[in-house]
């Protein structure tokens, strides 16, 4: 609080206030006030005067005051965050191997990007890096506050790790990918305090509104101050004054939201940060409340990823043996968890080994998910291992002939949710491996949520029909397209996104990278590869696939925040009218009395009790700004109607109450 205040005063600086321009005309309505009130009681002018010009000037400076102390509030709670994040990062000792793999002590802050280190139990990880060979336990809690060890591993889309955090068990071979004060620790600390926050395109937008207001009410004043050098009447000059010119200007700017819109702004991020998502832009906060279409990747999103081979199933006339020899051969370089849990399986169930030592120049050919297959070369013997349609491509091509049972025992695996991998020697299909992943628990009660939240969601995977469908209908969700390749991805996005939705994207792997680029909401997963990482805009520490629901509520909380306080501020002017506009001009026109049908005791009372309401309602909104407007799963239209009756017709009314409270406290007080 304390802090707060003192931040709040620091902000009244004009190279600080003028980057909101509504709360910049009141700053200079106050430093110009207090100037004249220098000068008056320098000159000695009359007692009372100067008082009713002073209490004008104060409560204009509590104006500025309070929306700085609504900003300070909400950048406070990252402050907070981001002080805890800062101790985790020091520089710590790393072991970069060199040229000849020998460990050579450094610290982490002489790592550069493609240097290699070596990590084991019990150390921390000096620098962000891709896995590039074992696997181990890594504790992550100093960046995503989770305690329970997640694994990481070379290969697959489970790679990337971040310096800061711990290795628990095993060690680990790390690629670095980032450099000191460049790292995911050092981006998050800088997203959570804001030093990069931008003003989105709506805020502008609604910033444009605001200021044009301004300038209209800015004009209607200064059109009004020659009356108080030329009015005939006597009471007239006493109430066209300055002071009274600068409250009514006050008054009628749209203040209230000016002072709480960056405030609004800074909690949606720090909302969002609760929830445990990084947002790299606020544009993308945004454009979530408006989401209507969610792709997911399978493995590892929906699944729990870790694809493993459980069973060979080998074609009629092929022996067991020959099967798990090709396997294996297939999956030895084949860094992916899949091609390590072949080996396993061939290495452990079908007792094979191989004295691979004694292989003559193997080539190997790594999986990609574009030809969705992997394998290897050695000599004149070709292996393979792939997806089925992938495999049987092949297979043709090379004039071969594709056996029907492979067919049968790929939908057999796949009926099951399960993926099957052919395998093959030269131009023979030897028999299937089957792969079997898991649908995360309480995945489908969450894609109901999103379903009543308007959202479609579209599962997008590399994997057959037949298993897309299966774990499609175990997960719940709306739709699946399955066989995709990495530009497939990308294409659908950008269908959807030319038929007019907004497309958010959930992904790990460094396949779905351009897809994450593309989507208007890209979550990437914590757990994935640094490449989904850098394409996405938003990053899960918790690398949940149906996050997108906790996103999506934060994105239409501050979209509605925003509609409800601009509307409520904007609706406030009325009743400010009705109050100062008599008061002002009641020496002028007698007639206007009749518009004063508030009863209000005079026109310094009337004035003063306006430009207090209209500095108190900031204070009293901060916490709305700040906690967001109640958000329910309604429909969009039934969801609007409702805040435009509370903070539309709230906003006519409340202010002729308390204003005419605030006129009898003063008049009790003894303000004539
Ligand atoms: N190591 C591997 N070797 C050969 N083929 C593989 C390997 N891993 C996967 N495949 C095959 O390639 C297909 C596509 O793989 P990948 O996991 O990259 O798909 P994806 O597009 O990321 O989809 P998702 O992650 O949603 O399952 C898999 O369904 C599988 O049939
Ligand atoms: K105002
Ligand atoms: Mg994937």
């Amino acid at each position: 609080m304390m802090q707060n205040i003192f931040l709040a005063v620091k902000k009244c600086q004009p190279q600080v206030q003028i980057k909101n321009p509504v709360m910049f005309v009141v700053y200079v309505g106050a430093v110009l006030l207090t100037v004249i009130d220098v000068l008056n009681a320098m000159m000695g002018v009359n007692q009372r005067a100067l008082g009713y010009n002073v209490a004008i000037t104060l409560i204009l400076w509590a104006t500025v005051l309070f929306a700085n102390y609504a900003d300070a509030v909400a950048e406070g709670r990252g402050r907070a965050q981001a002080e805890s994040l800062k101790k985790s990062r020091h520089a710590v000792l790393a072991h970069r191997l060199d040229k000849r793999g020998q460990a050579v002590d450094v610290t982490s802050d002489d790592l550069q990007p493609g240097d290699i280190v070596q990590v084991t139990a019990g150390e921390v990880i000096p620098m962000d890096g891709e896995v590039i060979m074992g696997t181990a336990a890594v504790d992550e809690s100093a960046i995503t506050g989770e305690s329970s060890p997640v694994i990481r591993e070379a290969g697959g889309d489970r790679s990337s790790v971040t310096g800061g955090t711990t290795v628990l068990s095993d060690n680990l071979q790390v690629k670095i990918t980032a450099r000191a004060g460049e790292s995911f620790l050092d981006q998050m600390i800088h997203m959570i305090e804001g030093a990069k926050r931008q003003k989105t395109p709506n805020e502008i937008a609604l910033q444009i509104l605001l200021v044009t207001l301004t300038i209209i009410f800015l004009i209607v004043v200064a059109t009004l101050l020659p009356f108080s050098q030329f009015a005939n009447s006597k009471a007239a000059a006493q109430t066209i004054t300055i002071a009274n010119l600068a409250a009514l200007l006050v008054c009628l700017a749209p203040t209230t939201i000016g002072a709480l819109l960056s405030a609004i702004g800074i909690s949606g991020m720090s909302r969002l940060n609760q929830e445990n998502v990084l947002a790299k832009s606020g544009r993308a906060i945004e454009a979530a409340g408006d989401v209507d279409i969610l792709l997911l990747d399978k493995t590892g999103t929906i699944t729990l990823g870790n694809r493993q081979a459980v069973a060979f199933k080998t074609i009629q006339g092929v022996s067991a043996h020959d099967l798990a020899e090709a396997a294996l051969l297939s999956s030895m370089a084949d860094e992916t968890p899949e091609g390590r849990s072949v080996v396993n399986l061939a290495r452990e169930t079908a007792q094979m080994t191989i004295d691979t030592k004694r292989l003559m120049d193997p080539v190997f050919v790594p999986f990609s998910a574009a030809t969705r297959m992997s394998g290897v070369d050695i000599q004149t013997d070709h292996y393979r291992k792939g997806a089925a349609d992938s495999v049987q491509q092949y297979i043709l091509s090379l004039g071969a002939s594709w056996p029907a049972e492979a067919t049968s025992f790929a939908e057999e695996i796949a009926k099951n949710g399960g993926t099957p991998l052919v395998v093959t020697k030269n131009a023979t299909v030897l028999g299937v491996i089957a792969l079997k992943d898991i649908v995360k628990p309480g995945v489908r009660d969450q894609f109901n949520a999103l379903r009543k939240m308007g959202i479609k969601s579209v599962m997008i995977t590399g994997d057959n029909p037949l298993t897309a469908a299966a774990i499609a209908a175990e997960a719940g969700v709306d739709d699946y397209i399955a066989q995709a390749v990495p530009e497939s991805k990308l294409a659908v996005i950008k269908k959807y996104q030319q038929a007019g939705h907004l497309v958010a994207m959930t992904g790990d792997g460094t396949n779905d990278a351009p897809a994450l680029a593309q989507a208007d909401v890209a979550v990437a997963m914590n757990t994935g590869t640094v490449a989904a990482k850098e394409a996405g805009n938003m990053i899960d520490l918790d690398s949940s696939p149906t996050k997108l629901i906790k996103i999506v509520a934060v994105g239409k909380q501050l979209l509605m925040t925003r509609g409800a306080l601009t509307t409520f501020s904007i609706t406030n002017d009325l009743a400010k009218y009705f109050a100062i506009l008599p008061a002002l001009f009641v020496g002028l026109y007698p007639q206007l009395a009749v518009l004063n049908f508030m009863h209000l005791t005079s026109p310094k009372t009337a004035i003063l009790a306006a430009l207090l309401y209209n500095a108190l309602i900031i204070i009293g909104l901060i916490p709305v700004a700040l906690r967001g407007v109640r958000y329910r799963e309604l429909g969009a239209e039934q969801l609007l109607r409702q805040n435009l009756l509370v903070y539309g017709v709230g906003g006519i009314l409340l202010p002729f109450v308390v204003i005419k409270i605030f006129d009898m406290i003063l008049t009790i007080i003894g303000v004539k």
